[in-house]
């Protein structure tokens, strides 16, 4: 379980997260705010990639800066910045030997990616760099798939079987979106992170 325990993360002195707490207890959520209020930050927060003002973060038990816990989440963001001189077939060799897993070749068809396969980071247009950014989360079949935004930017196709695979995924989702896919889906949780930052919290 992914719990978040009076976290407040601020940038340049203006709070952004404000003394959240909060337990992921169920197989999926989409977190829903308006621009601006927080959920990609909760979210980087969340898989260890900010590092909060103040608080604690665990998963199942581990501090979220643990690689054991690092190893059990897979995170697609748009503010993940990508090393620009690799090309997505270096990243994801890499990053499937640091997690021991095969290549994704099915993901890569499934996502009509194979063509982008060696073209520098810097030279992905925006919908396959989310892409890739999707690729390196999903590569290692995470316990927790951290999505920010993931449709944004995805051709119909690539969507399709996004929304496909997560309705079918074993492990435990959180998304952030705007996208009725998730924001009205049954088999979602809204979290709506307005109400959390005013103090919401943990059930005991
Ligand atoms: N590195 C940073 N430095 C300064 N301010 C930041 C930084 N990252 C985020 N912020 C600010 O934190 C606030 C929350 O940003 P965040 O991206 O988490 O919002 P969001 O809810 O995901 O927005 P959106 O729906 O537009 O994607 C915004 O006011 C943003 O400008």
């Amino acid at each position: 379980m992914l719990l978040l325990r009076e976290i407040s993360k601020s940038y340049q002195k203006k709070p952004v997260i404000n003394q959240l707490s909060y337990q992921f207890d169920q197989q999926r959520y989409c977190i829903i705010g308006p621009n601006g209020s927080g959920k990609t930050t909760l979210l980087m927060l969340a898989a260890g990639l900010e590092i909060a003002s103040s608080g604690k973060i665990t998963l199942d038990d581990k501090p979220i800066s643990s690689v054991s816990a690092k190893r059990q989440l897979g995170i697609s963001s748009d503010k993940i910045i990508l090393p620009d001189f690799l090309t997505p077939q270096q990243l994801l060799e890499f990053h499937c030997s640091q997690h021991a897993c095969l290549f994704p070749t099915q993901f890569i068809e499934h996502l009509g990616f194979a063509p982008q396969l060696t073209t520098p980071v810097s030279a992905l247009s925006l919908g396959n760099l989310k892409k890739i950014s999707l690729l390196l989360a999903l590569a290692h079949q995470p316990q927790y798939l951290l999505l920010d935004e993931p449709t944004t930017g995805l051709d119909h196709q690539s969507r399709s079987w996004l929304l496909a695979y997560l309705d079918s995924y074993p492990g435990k989702i959180i998304v952030t979106s705007h996208e009725e896919s998730f924001t009205e889906n049954e088999h979602y949780h809204s979290v709506f992170l307005n109400e959390l930052n005013q103090g919401s919290s943990i059930a005991s």
